[in-house]
C-alpha cells in the first residue's frame, strides 16, 4: 500500500542526513518540505524563533505538545543541557514510530521521552508518571482547539511556576484565537507576539511567547 508522508520524510532523513547529526536531520526535513512535499513542521524561519526562546530558558523541564515527525523535538532537544527533562506528546501512534526513528537518527533518544497520548489524558498524569513537578518551558504545536483548555489545565494541576514560559505555534494559520485572547488579556500572563510566516510559505503565522506571572 502507498507510504504516508511522514514514513517519505523519514525516508530523505535516513537517505539524506548524517546520523547523530541533528542539524543534518532538520536541514534534511526542511529540503524535503521545500522541495518534494510540504508538511507541518514548524519549519526554518518560527525553528530559528523556538531556538533563540529556548536557549534564553534554558530549561531544566521541557514539555512539547504535538510531537508529529519529531523536528522541532530535534530543534529543541539539541540546545538542552544534560539532565534536562524533556517529554514530547503525539496522540497518532503512527507519527510515534516515524518520531522515534527520526529523533534516533539525530542521536538524541536519550535527551527525550516520546509519549503517545492525547493532551488532556497525559497533562494530570506528569507528576506521578514523570515525577514532574513542574515546566519550565512548554512547546504548543498540537490541536489547535486545545491550547486553550490545555493552558487551563496546566494551571489547574500546579504544572506551571513563576516564570514559566509558553511558547505557541500557529497562532495566526491555522489561528488559536481563544487562546491569544486568554493569554493577552489574563494578569497571569505576560505575552509577546513574534511575527514569521506559516511554515514553507509566504503565509503569515507566528509564535506567541507567554510567561506565567505565578
Ligand atoms: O494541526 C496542526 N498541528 C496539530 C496536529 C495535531 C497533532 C496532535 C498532537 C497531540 C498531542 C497530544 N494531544 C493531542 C494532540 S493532537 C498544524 C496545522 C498546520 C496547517 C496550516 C495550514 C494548512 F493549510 C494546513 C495545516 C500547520 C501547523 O504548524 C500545525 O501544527
Ligand atoms: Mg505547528
Amino acid at each position: 500500500t502507498r507510504s504516508t508522508r511522514p514514513q517519505r520524510m523519514l525516508k530523505a532523513v535516513q537517505k539524506n542526513a548524517t546520523k547523530g547529526n541533528p542539524e543534518s536531520v532538520i536541514s534534511a526535513i526542511d529540503y524535503f518540505c521545500k522541495h518534494s512535499e510540504w508538511a507541518m513542521n514548524v519549519g526554518d524561519e518560527k525553528g530559528s524563533i523556538l531556538d533563540s526562546v529556548v536557549t534564553e530558558v534554558n530549561p531544566s523541564t521541557v514539555l512539547e505538545l504535538g510531537t508529529y515527525c519529531g523536528y522541532s523535538t530535534v530543534r529543541i532537544a539539541r540546545l538542552l543541557s544534560p539532565g534536562t527533562k524533556f517529554i514530547t506528546l503525539e496522540f497518532n501512534p503512527a507519527n510515534v514510530t516515524v518520531a522515534r526513528q527520526i529523533i534516533a537518527h539525530a542521536g538524541i533518544q536519550d535527551k527525550v521521552t516520546v509519549v503517545e497520548g492525547s493532551s488532556g489524558d497525559l497533562i494530570p498524569q506528569m507528576k506521578e508518571r514523570f515525577g514532574i513537578t513542574t515546566f519550565d518551558f512548554i512547546f504548543l504545536d498540537h490541536w489547535k482547539d486545545r491550547y486553550l483548555p490545555d493552558i487551563k489545565l496546566f494551571e489547574e494541576c500546579g504544572l506551571l511556576r513563576k516564570g514559566s514560559v509558553l511558547l505557541a505555534d500557529n497562532v495566526i494559520c491555522p489561528g488559536a484565537p481563544e487562546y491569544l485572547e486568554y493569554v493577552r488579556n489574563s494578569p497571569r500572563y505576560e505575552s509577546r507576539y513574534y511575527p514569521a510566516h506559516l511554515e514553507y510559505t509566504k503565509v503569515e503565522d507566528g509564535l506567541e511567547k507567554s510567561v506565567f506571572l505565578g
